[in-house]
C-alpha cells in the first residue's frame, strides 16, 4: 500500500471514529495481547459481560463443537478456542453488536453483517474441507473481510451514501478512492493490521474482490487461501442478492468455484450448508437475512443456461483467432453449460455430450476438431472413450484433452496411451485452458494445412496419371480417324503372333488400301479427302468382326489383324470388308463418292515372324492393285 493511503488511514484513525470494539470486548483484546495471560483470566473477564459470554459460548458450539458434548461454560469455550481466537471473536461480536445500524442511509447495515457472516461461514467450511489449516480463523477473517465498508459508512455517513448511490460492484473502490483517498479494501487491510491480524490476512482482505491483482503465485497456499476467501465473498454476495439478480450471478460463482476445485455437486452441498449456518448465526447475532432458496434449485434453474451465455468471459479467455469445432464431454450438466458458454464466447462452436458413449455418437454424426473430455463419467469414461475413438483412423487427427483431478504419473501415462493428446487439471483454470487451446489450435491448424496439401498432391497425382494415360493413348492413336496407329499395330501384331504361336493357332493380317485415292484429293481437295478417309475407316469398322483389330498404318492404308484365322477364313472376312466399302457410297461434304479398296492377305502358316507375314500381305496388296484393284489376293 502506498504512503498516501497509509497516511490517509492514520488520519482517519486519529479522529477516533473508526469502528472499534468497546467495553469488555476492548478489555479482552488488551488482556489477550499481554504476555502470560491465562485462559482463566480471559474467561473471568468475559463472564463480566453476560451477553458477550452467552454469545461466545454459542459461537464456540457453532464453530468448534458441532459434534459431541456441547460446550456449556465460558471456561470451556475459551479453552477449546484458545485465547487468540476468543480475542478475535470478542472483537467481531462487539462490532456486530455496536454497528447493527448507523447514520449512513445508503448503507444496509443488516445486509452488511449478513454478508459478512455468510462469508465467514463459507470460508470456515471450505477451509476445513480443503485442509488449508486456518479453519478456526477463517470465520473471523471472513466476517471482517469487508469491515472497511462499515468504516467508510461510519466515518463519512452522508458522502458514502452518495458514493453508494452511484456505485456498481466494479467501480465502488475507484469511487471511494476518488471521494476519500482510500478504498474499503485498503481500510479493511489496515484495520486488520491494527487489530494484530497476520499479514497474510491483510493481503487477503486487500485482494479479496480481485484475486488477480495479488502477487501470489498460482497454486501456492497463499493463492489458494485468497481464492477461497474470494469464493466465500462471491457466495455470500449471491446469497444476499435479489432473486432475479441472484440467478444472473450463479454462473460467475460457478466459475469462481472451479478455480478452488469446487465442482457443482460440492457447490450445492457447501451452499446449502452455508445457508443453514447463516440462519443459526442470524439468530445468535440478531441480524436479518434474506430468503435464500436451496442451491440445488438455483443451479438447476432453467434460466441458468441462458444466463451462462452472458457470463463475462474472464479476461484470459480471449477471442479465438482460429475457431474450432469442440466437443465437450462431462456428466456434470452445469460444467458442460459453463464451459460451453466460455468457449462459445471465445468464438468456438461447441457440442456437448453426457458421457463417452454419447460422445462417440456425436463424433459419428459430426466429427469435431477438438474434444475436451472428463475422465470419470458413468457408462463410458474418458479413457475408454479415447480408446474407442482412436480405433477409427478417420478420427486420429481429432485433438483430445482429458480432464483429470489425478495427476499421478501412472494416470497420465494411461491417458496418453489411450490416445489423449494432452490433459487439463481439475479445476480447469480458464487461463490455462485458453493457453492450451491456443497451442492445440496451432496443431489442429497445421494438421489441417498438411491434410489440404496431401489432398492437393493426390489431386495432382490423379490428374497427372490421367494425362499420362491420355498421352499414352495419343501416342498409339491416329489423330484423323481415331483408329490405333502404326506403332500400336506393330505391338499388337507381335502379341497376336506370340499368342498364336504358343497356342499353335492361326493368325492372319490384311493390308487394305483405298484405290485411286490421289484422284479424290486432286479432284475434291485434301479436306474432302480427309473426310473420305474417315468415312472409309468407319465403314471398315462397321463390317469387321469384334475380335479383329483395325489400324491405320499409313496415308490411305489400313491393316486388319484377325486372330484365330488362317488365309481361308481371312479371305471370307476380307471380301466382306471389300464389298461393304464398294457397295456403300461415301457421302463426303455433300458428295456421294464410290470408293473401293484392294486387299493383300497373309497368315502365319510357314512364316517366321510377324514382319514376314506383314511383308507378304504387302506384296499381295501390290498384286491386287496390279490385278485391277477392288479385289483380295491371298497368294
Ligand atoms: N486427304 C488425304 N490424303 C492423303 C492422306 N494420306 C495420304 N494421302 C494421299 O493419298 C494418295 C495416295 O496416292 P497413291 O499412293 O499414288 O495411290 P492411289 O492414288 O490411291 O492409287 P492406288 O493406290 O494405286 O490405287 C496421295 O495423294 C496422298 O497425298 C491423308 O491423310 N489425307
Amino acid at each position: 500500500m502506498n504512503q498516501f493511503v497509509n497516511q490517509k488511514f492514520a488520519d482517519l484513525k486519529a479522529n477516533g471514529n473508526l469502528p472499534s470494539p468497546r467495553g469488555v470486548a476492548l478489555q479482552i483484546i488488551q488482556l489477550a495481547d499481554k504476555e502470560n495471560t491465562t485462559t482463566q483470566q480471559i474467561a473471568r473477564l468475559i463472564s463480566s459481560d453476560p451477553a458477550l459470554a452467552g454469545r461466545i459460548i454459542k459461537v464456540a458450539n457453532l464453530l468448534v463443537h458441532r459434534e459431541g458434548r456441547p460446550i456449556a461454560s465460558i471456561m470451556d469455550a475459551v479453552t477449546v478456542q484458545g485465547i487468540k481466537s476468543v480475542r478475535q471473536l470478542a472483537l467481531s461480536l462487539s462490532l456486530v453488536a455496536d454497528f447493527r445500524s448507523g447514520a449512513c442511509c445508503g448503507f444496509d447495515y443488516q445486509k452488511f453483517w449478513a454478508h459478512s457472516v455468510c462469508t465467514g461461514i463459507a470460508a470456515q467450511q471450505i477451509a476445513a474441507k480443503m485442509h488449508v489449516g486456518v479453519a478456526d480463523e477463517a470465520f473471523l477473517l471472513g466476517l471482517l473481510s469487508q469491515i472497511g465498508r462499515l468504516a467508510l459508512s461510519t466515518l463519512f455517513a452522508e458522502e458514502y451514501s452518495q458514493v453508494l448511490e452511484h456505485a456498481t460492484t466494479d467501480n465502488l473502490s475507484e469511487l471511494e478512492s476518488n471521494a476519500f483517498g482510500i478504498n474499503h479494501n485498503q481500510i479493511t487491510a489496515l484495520m486488520l493490521s491494527d487489530w494484530g491480524m497476520p499479514a497474510l490476512f491483510q493481503d487477503i482482505a486487500l485482494h479479496i474482490e480481485q484475486p488477480e491483482s495479488s502477487e501470489f503465485h498460482e497454486g501456492e497456499r497463499n493463492w489458494r487461501l485468497l481464492h477461497l476467501f474470494h469464493f466465500s465473498d462471491r457466495l455470500a454476495s449471491v446469497c444476499m442478492l435479489a432473486p432475479s439478480e441472484r440467478y444472473r450471478q450463479i454462473p460467475k460463482l460457478m466459475l469462481v468455484a472451479t478455480r478452488v476445485g469446487i465442482e457443482t455437486s460440492a457447490l450445492i452441498e457447501i451452499g446449502d450448508s452455508v445457508i443453514r449456518g447463516l440462519r443459526e448465526w442470524a439468530d445468535l447475532l440478531n441480524i436479518e437475512i434474506p430468503d435464500i432458496p436451496p442451491f440445488d434449485e438455483m443451479l438447476n434453474s432453467a434460466s441458468i443456461a441462458s444466463e451462462l451465455m452472458s457470463v463475462d468471459a474472464q479476461p484470459s479467455v480471449q477471442p479465438a483467432i482460429f475457431k474450432l469445432h469442440i466437443l465437450l464431454v462431462d456428466d456434470d450438466r452445469a460444467i458442460r453449460l459453463l464451459y460451453k458458454a466460455l468457449l462459445e464466447k471465445s468464438g468456438h462452436s461447441v457440442t456437448t455430450a453426457n458421457n463417452g458413449r454419447e460422445a462417440l455418437e456425436s463424433v459419428k454424426a459430426s466429427p469435431p476438431q477438438l474434444i475436451i473430455s472428463d475422465w470419470m463419467m458413468p457408462e463410458m469414461d474418458g479413457i475408454e472413450f479415447c480408446r474407442e475413438l482412436r480405433k477409427n483412423p478417420d478420427w486420429h487427427r481429432i485433438y483430445v484433452f482429458i480432464v483429470t483431478a489425478q495427476e499421478s504419473t501412472e494416470k497420465l501415462i494411461e491417458a496418453f496411451e489411450a490416445g489423449a493428446n494432452d490433459y487439463l487439471s481439475k479445476p480447469i483454470n480458464p487461463k490455462v485452458l485458453a493457453a492450451r487451446l491456443r497451442s492445440a489450435q496451432r496443431i489442429v491448424q497445421m494438421q489441417e494445412a498438411q491434410e489440404e496439401d496431401r489432398l492437393q498432391l493426390r489431386q495432382f497425382a490423379d490428374e497427372l496419371a490421367l494425362s499420362n494415360k491420355r498421352l499414352q493413348a495419343l501416342a498409339v492413336t491416329d489423330a484423323l480417324t481415331g483408329l490405333p496407329n502404326r506403332r500400336y499395330m506393330m505391338e499388337r501384331l507381335e502379341q497376336e503372333w506370340a499368342l498364336a504361336t504358343r497356342a499353335g493357332r492361326p493368325v492372319c493380317c490384311m493390308m487394305v488400301d483405298i484405290d485411286h485415292f490421289k484422284m479424290i484429293n486432286d479432284t475434291y481437295g485434301h479436306q474432302l479427302g480427309d473426310e473420305a478417309l474417315k468415312l472409309v475407316a468407319s465403314s471398315l469398322q462397321q463390317a469387321m468382326r469384334k475380335q479383329d483389330v483395325l489400324c491405320r498404318v499409313g496415308g490411305e492404308e489400313f491393316m486388319v489383324i484377325c486372330p484365330d484365322s488362317d488365309n481361308k477364313a481371312g479371305f471370307i472376312y476380307a471380301e466382306r470388308l471389300r464389298q461393304h466399302v464398294a457397295f456403300q457410297p461415301v457421302l463426303a461434304s455433300g458428295k456421294s463418292l464410290r470408293l473401293t479398296v484392294s486387299i493383300g492377305l497373309a497368315d502365319n502358316a510357314g512364316l517366321a515372324s510377324p514382319e514376314a507375314m506383314m511383308h507378304q500381305a504387302d506384296l499381295r496388296l501390290y498384286a491386287a492393285k496390279a490385278a485391277g484393284r477392288n479385289c483380295t489376293i491371298i497368294g
